[in-house]
């Protein structure tokens, strides 16, 4: 069986407080992108992990797809399989790649072996996994808070406008980036603000992350207004980073110093 595990971003990040448990509790607005890995599970006479694509930094058992099926393996006692994963969306980039690949990898295996799993079920075991997962289970336009895997519905649509991601080829992890910001309650709810028009979040919405980290990396301030002075109506750094997005009203040409990141374009 043959899954596309997808990437997200985040419109707005607001870190509100440092939780006992050592996380933090957040608010943000998680959006799927159609940017995908390729993930294929397959059953064999004994367990393998294969990737191809780019590198993923940890030996294979920390890969979360393989720790995404030795954990159903502990409750269902799952025969060995074979799982290829080919990789495309960018590590440590912000879009949440790893935590998709977990969280497809909980839903194909449900499927491919008939566990019956709920919804309910299936969040549950990605919240075990990380933080971000278990948004990739329902996999649509949320509104999250906590620790980023409770949610709340939100009328968001970024439909018929041009999503642009600029990976500039640098590294985030998402430690460090907790490790720079100072939670606080924010003036405005964030999810307020997410209902205004498109056209007044330049002004208004926020990620949280951008002050620490625009100060360590320069590059990432310069492209967000990079993608402003082209013409967005709204930019952003993704999650902790590193990848800037620009929501244009439609697609745009873009200049050729971006050939030296890696540049993804698409009219959702
Ligand atoms: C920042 C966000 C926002 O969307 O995503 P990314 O941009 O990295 O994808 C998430 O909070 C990332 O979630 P995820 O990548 O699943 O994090 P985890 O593996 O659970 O945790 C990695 C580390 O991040 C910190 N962490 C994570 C989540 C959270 N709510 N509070 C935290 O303090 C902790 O230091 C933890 O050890
Ligand atoms: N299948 C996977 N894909 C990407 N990263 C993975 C995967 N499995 C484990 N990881 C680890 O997760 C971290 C990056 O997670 P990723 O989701 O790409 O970043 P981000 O949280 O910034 O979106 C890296 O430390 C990487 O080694």
């Amino acid at each position: 069986m043959v899954f596309f595990p997808n990437a997200k971003i985040n419109i707005g990040l607001q870190i509100t407080a440092k939780r006992p448990d050592g996380f933090h509790n957040l608010e943000s607005c998680f959006y799927p992108v159609p940017l995908n890995d390729l993930l294929e599970i397959i059953p064999a006479s004994y367990t393998s992990f294969t990737l191809g694509g780019m590198a993923i930094p940890g030996d294979i058992s920390t890969n979360l797809c393989v720790r995404a099926y030795e954990r159903l393996k502990q409750d269902f006692g799952l025969p060995p399989v074979r799982i290829h994963l080919h990789k495309l969306i960018p590590i440590g980039a912000g879009l949440g790649g790893g935590s998709a690949d977990a969280a497809f990898t909980l839903r194909l295996l449900n499927e491919q072996f008939m566990l019956g799993l709920s919804v309910e079920q299936l969040e549950n075991y990605a919240r075990e996994l990380g933080s971000d997962c278990a948004f990739f289970i329902q996999n649509r336009p949320m509104y999250c808070f906590e620790k980023g895997d409770q949610f709340a519905e939100i009328e968001v649509s970024l439909n018929g406008y041009t999503l642009v991601l600029i990976y500039p080829n640098l590294a985030i992890s998402t430690a460090e980036a907790y490790a720079g910001v100072r939670p606080h309650q924010p003036a405005a709810s964030l999810r307020a603000l997410l209902q205004a028009p498109l056209e007044t979040w330049k002004g208004t919405i926020l990620n949280d992350f951008e002050k620490s980290l625009f100060s360590k990396y320069p590059i990432l301030g310069s492209l967000k207004q990079e993608l402003y002075d082209l013409g967005a109506l709204y930019a952003s750094m993704s999650g902790s980073g590193s990848t800037i997005y620009g929501i244009f009203a439609q697609p745009v040409e873009l200049p050729a110093h971006f050939d030296t990141y890696q540049v993804w374009q698409k009219t959702l």
